[in-house]
Parts: structure tokens; sequence; C-alpha cells
């Protein structure tokens, strides 16, 4: 897999555009558009507005970038969120219940501020250089929103660069909730998997190690693990679990250690 071409093109990004370059091992240009390269695939480009992973050449698609104030996941939390939702029902979000969550597979940050919307603490755990950086561009630019709600929410998300597998085997209890949606491999022919899809799948690939999140999840959370599966995936690690609860695409497998008490953190919101 080639890594993206790192493109700096605002001179306050041109340290952390060098830094973010070295760290994946990608080549650092400056001042130039994606769509006058022709190779690699990908770029990741800091500019005035933010940083966002795109496609190169011409015909280059949307842009994937994280964001929390004009993205499908704010307008779902305008039209439609709330506590009816499989991924509340799924870590156990009630009224008087929003548990401590800590989002292992952070990625763009779209479960993780659904969470967060509703009422819950958020540790968000990422380990691919690449997309944390996206992610901290995301939470930064929605700590300045005009929307007061948004930035509430933002300060209830705790983004780390780590890798979960190691940090949460040593953080015994330390969350109620941990959540688990590592990558699957996709099983549509490339042409038909969304170009802006392609781009994530190419910075991330596949998450191979993703069965051993479970146990080290098993050892961190104090109530429960959910997983977040494509609807017909084999079990993590080949577990079963207590139950599930699935929907047209996806299915939420919950491990349920302990009952979620009848009122928990419910003094934040
Ligand atoms: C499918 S994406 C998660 C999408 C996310 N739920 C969202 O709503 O945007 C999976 C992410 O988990 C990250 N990941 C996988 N294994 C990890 C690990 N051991 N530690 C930290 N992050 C991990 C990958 O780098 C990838 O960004």
């Amino acid at each position: 897999m080639t890594p993206p071409v790192v493109i700096c093109n605002h001179p306050e990004q041109r340290s952390a555009g060098a830094r973010l370059a070295s760290v994946m091992g990608a080549s650092l240009l400056f001042d130039v558009s994606p769509a006058d390269l022709a190779e690699p695939e990908f770029a990741l480009l800091f500019e005035a507005t933010g940083l966002s992973l795109m496609a190169t050449g011409p015909k280059a698609p949307g842009a994937v970038r994280a964001d929390f104030v004009s993205g499908a996941v704010n307008h779902r939390r305008q039209f439609g969120g709330g506590k009816g939702q499989m991924i509340a029902k799924a870590v156990g979000v009630q009224a008087r219940v929003k548990p401590l969550v800590l989002d292992a597979t952070a990625g763009l940050g779209r479960d993780a501020f659904v969470l967060a919307t509703l009422g819950c603490q958020v540790r968000l755990f990422e380990r691919s250089p690449a997309v944390f950086a996206l992610l901290a561009d995301g939470l930064d630019r929605a700590r300045q929103a005009q929307d007061p709600a948004v930035v509430a929410i933002v300060a209830r998300m705790q983004l780390l660069e780590v890798d979960s597998r190691l940090s949460m085997a040593s953080a015994e209890h330390s969350v109620d909730v941990v959540y688990l949606d590592p990558m699957f491999p996709q099983r549509q022919k490339s042409a038909e998997v969304k170009k802006e899809m392609k781009a994530f799948h190419s910075l991330v690939g596949a998450d191979a190690d993703a069965d051993e999140l479970l146990a080290s999840a098993l050892v961190a959370a104090r109530y429960r693990v959910v997983v977040k599966r494509p609807r017909k995936a084999p079990d993590l690690a080949n577990r079963a679990p207590s139950y599930r609860l699935e929907g047209k695409t996806s299915r939420y497998d919950i491990y349920t250690l302990k009952k979620l008490p009848d009122s928990l953190n419910d003094t934040q919101e």
C-alpha cells in the first residue's frame, strides 16, 4: 500500500505536515493541488480550512474529513438522533445512565460524537497517525464552532493517539463501556466501493489484528463491551456475545460483564 502524499498549502501547518509525512514515511509537497498529481492515488491536504484526505487526479471526488459542524453526524443530531438509536441501546444510555465510554477504534469519531451528544463522556483511542490527525483537526474546528451545543458535545470527547490493545490491557475496569468498531475487509468489488471509503481503507488497511482487541476490552470495561460489525460478519475473536442488536446493514454485539446501575453519571449534561 503506497502511503498518501502529504500536501501543505497553508504556511501555519508546515510543521504539522512535516511531522505527519515523517511518521508515515510519505512524501511532503508544498503549494500544489491534488488534482494536478497522477500518483500516489491519495493525498492528505493541509489547507487554511483544515486537513482532508482526497483522491489525486483531475476527477477527484469529495474529501474525507472529520466534520462535526456541517457533517452528516451533526445533521443526525439535530434531525433524528436520540436515545432510541441502536448505538444508544447497545451502549446502555438512558435518561439517568450516561456511561463513561472508551471508543477504542475512534476512526473519524462519528460514533463517539453520537455518544457524546447523548451526554456520555467519551475517550477516543486511535492508532493511525493520519486518522488521528484528521480527527484531531475535526475536533479542533468543532471546539471553535459558532454552535454552543457542538462546543459542549466535543468538550466531552478526549482523544489520544495510542494502540488500544496495549493501553486497555493495563487499564483494568477503568471505563464503564468499551466500544469497538474495527475495519472489516471490503467485500464489494473495488469499483463499487465509494471512492471516499476507498481512500479511508487505503489509509488504515483491514485492522487484521482486530480479534486481539476483545480480550483487552473485556479487561478495561466495568459493565460491557459493545462491538459494531457488518450484519453478516463472523463474531469478533469467534466469541459469541451475550446478545445482539441487528440493523439493516450492521449489528451490535454486546458482551455483558455486569448489569448497568439505574443511575450513572446523570448530572453531567
Ligand atoms: C472503522 S474505523 C472506526 C469508525 C468510527 N467508529 C467512526 O464512527 O468514525 C476503525 C478505526 O479503528 C482504528 N483502530 C483499529 N485498531 C486499533 C487499535 N488497536 N488501537 C487504536 N485504533 C485502532 C483504525 O485505525 C481505524 O481508524
